[in-house]
């Protein structure tokens, strides 16, 4: 303990030459031996819950506020430090023996894409021979193998699991590490003391501004990464992105549609996966990072034919003349971007599905409508996690943003596995539907518990049923 504390500002109650084993800020987690960081959260606050790591045999408490509770023995010292999250980060970094200092860190972040571009980097590097692992909403694939591994499902994980699993990633030959860094991750300091060598902006949309308390904190809690990392790449198209860099000491490159890393290079070809002007540009963005690592453009430019996306995003089946696509979009400006390629592809009928989380950003809801109502000939809104809220509340916000006067269907339909069959069920050869939301997520979160719950299956299973195919067993 004595070893972690040494170079942090701190006051010590009782002997800290303990022995630490393990970390963590949970009570649930605590082991015999480890270090409890007590902290105030949202909801809950750690120093409620001391008395639990007690019993659980922590070595130690960290606090940034005076505690004292019943149990508590000389044995066992009580740290107080200024601030309880920026201690957590800086001591599990520095019991992992600060692997993110030799590894070379990549951390994109963005309202939409951090996951595509994480993972096209991804497919370059593992391309162009490089050990790497990608961390992010999907889950954490090291050398292109999903790794399971008990960890939260967040898109930028708490410092507690980061760490050990960057030591992990060295221990098993790793060089690179491509992670998202969503901004709550950024907001709570999920990242300090992770040594970050390149930063990507990509854009600034509408999300999570409930969460963070508004607009200008979600745009702040992004703009944190330009002075974390040494060298940032950034979307010159999104004035957002400019103004979070302004200021930046790092070195800047651009990229849009056209160029990579400063460089004019208009004519890349693609492989068909990369559909629709936003993934081209995510594919810019991965080619700009992989240029400043010092890989030629000839070198790269075969492997562009062979990017493929994540899981959940424009995933595509198609039976009898119906083409069905599943994607993560689940902010206004990720649906104007799917709807707008899928417009360019499809001549056809659009029939969109999708609802809106709950105890998410409302914001978005009746934009997510206007958008959907704009591109779709049909549109029927639905479920999407509504968590503790009514999904017809939900549902309602949605539709006050439909402009009903051009025409488009619009029905309601709370169940989501209802709402995907009524649209496979209705769609006529040449139709398209795109089911938006959920993309990879394999459960669907209500005021009654969490059930299981994949777009793809249910899609799957409906385009059988009507083209009348029995399934494989
Ligand atoms: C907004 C946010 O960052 N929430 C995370 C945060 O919650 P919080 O700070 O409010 O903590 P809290 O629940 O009030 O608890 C306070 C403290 O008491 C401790 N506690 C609590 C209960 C207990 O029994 N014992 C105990 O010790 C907690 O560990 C915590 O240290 O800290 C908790 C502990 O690490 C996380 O579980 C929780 O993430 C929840 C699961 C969550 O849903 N997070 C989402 C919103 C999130 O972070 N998403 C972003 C992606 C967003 C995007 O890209 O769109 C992500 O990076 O994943
Ligand atoms: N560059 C982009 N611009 C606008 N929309 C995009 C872009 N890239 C992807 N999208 C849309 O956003 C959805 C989610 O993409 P992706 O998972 O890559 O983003 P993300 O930022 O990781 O999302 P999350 O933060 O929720 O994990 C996609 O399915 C697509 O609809
Ligand atoms: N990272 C995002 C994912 C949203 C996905 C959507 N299906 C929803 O549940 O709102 C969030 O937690 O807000």
């Amino acid at each position: 303990m004595a070893e972690i504390v040494k170079d942090w500002p701190c006051t010590v109650n009782g002997n800290i030459g303990v022995s630490i084993k393990g970390i963590t800020e949970h009570s649930s987690n605590v082991k015999e031996g480890y270090l409890f960081v007590a902290r105030k959260g949202k909801k809950d606050d750690g120093l409620l819950h001391i008395q639990e790591a007690l019993e659980r045999g922590a070595a130690a408490i960290v606090t940034d506020r005076y505690a004292y509770c019943a149990g508590q023995r000389e044995e066992v010292p009580f740290v107080l430090v200024p601030d309880s999250r920026r201690f957590l980060s800086y001591a599990c970094a520095k019991m992992a023996g600060n692997p993110s200092k030799r590894l070379t860190v990549i951390a994109v972040t963005g309202t939409n894409g951090k996951t595509t571009v994480t993972h096209f980097i991804g497919q370059l590097l593992l391309a162009l021979g490089v050990r790497v692992a990608v961390l992010g909403t999907t889950g954490i694939f090291v050398n292109g193998v999903k790794w399971k591994i008990d960890v939260p499902e967040m898109t930028t994980l708490p410092p507690e699991y980061l760490h050990p699993l960057l030591k992990r990633c060295e221990d098993e030959g790793i060089t690179h590490i491509v992670m998202e860094a969503s901004s709550l991750g950024l907001s709570t300091l999920r990242l300090e003391h992770c040594d970050i060598d390149i930063g990507v902006f990509l854009n600034l949309g509408i999300d999570h501004y409930e969460e963070h308390g508004g607009k200008l904190a979600y745009f702040m809690a992004k703009k944190k990464l330009s002075t974390m990392a040494d060298q940032l790449v950034v979307n010159m198209d999104d004035s957002n992105c400019i103004a979070m860099v302004n200021d930046a000491t790092a070195e800047i490159y651009y990229f849009n549609e056209f160029m990579v890393a400063n460089e004019w290079v208009p004519d890349i070809q693609f492989s068909g996966a990369v559909l629709g002007r936003h993934n081209k540009m995510n594919a810019m963005a991965a080619i700009s990072v992989v240029r400043l690592m010092g890989y030629s453009l000839s070198e790269l430019l075969p492997f562009c034919q062979t990017l493929v996306l994540p899981a959940g995003r424009l995933q595509r089946m198609e039976i009898g003349g119906i083409a069905v696509y599943i994607d993560y979009a689940h902010t206004p400006d990720a649906l104007e971007a799917v709807l707008e390629a899928l417009r360019t592809e499809w001549k056809g009928g659009l029939i969109t599905v999708f609802g809106c989380g709950g105890d998410r950003d409302r914001g978005k809801r009746p934009k997510m409508g206007q958008i959907a109502g704009k591109y779709s000939s049909s549109v029927i809104i639905t479920s999407d996690n509504p968590r503790s809220e009514d999904p017809l509340d939900i549902m309602d916000e949605i539709q006050l943003g439909i402009d009903s006067a051009r025409g488009v269907q619009i029905e309601m339909e709370p169940d989501r596995k209802e709402a995907i069959r009524k649209a496979i069920f209705q769609a006529r050869e040449g139709d398209v539907i795109l089911i938006a939301g959920k993309g990879h997520e394999e459960t669907q979160q209500t005021a009654f518990g969490i059930t299981s719950f994949s777009d793809y299956r249910v899609a799957m299973d409906a385009l059988l049923d009507k083209n009348k195919i029995q399934p494989i067993e």
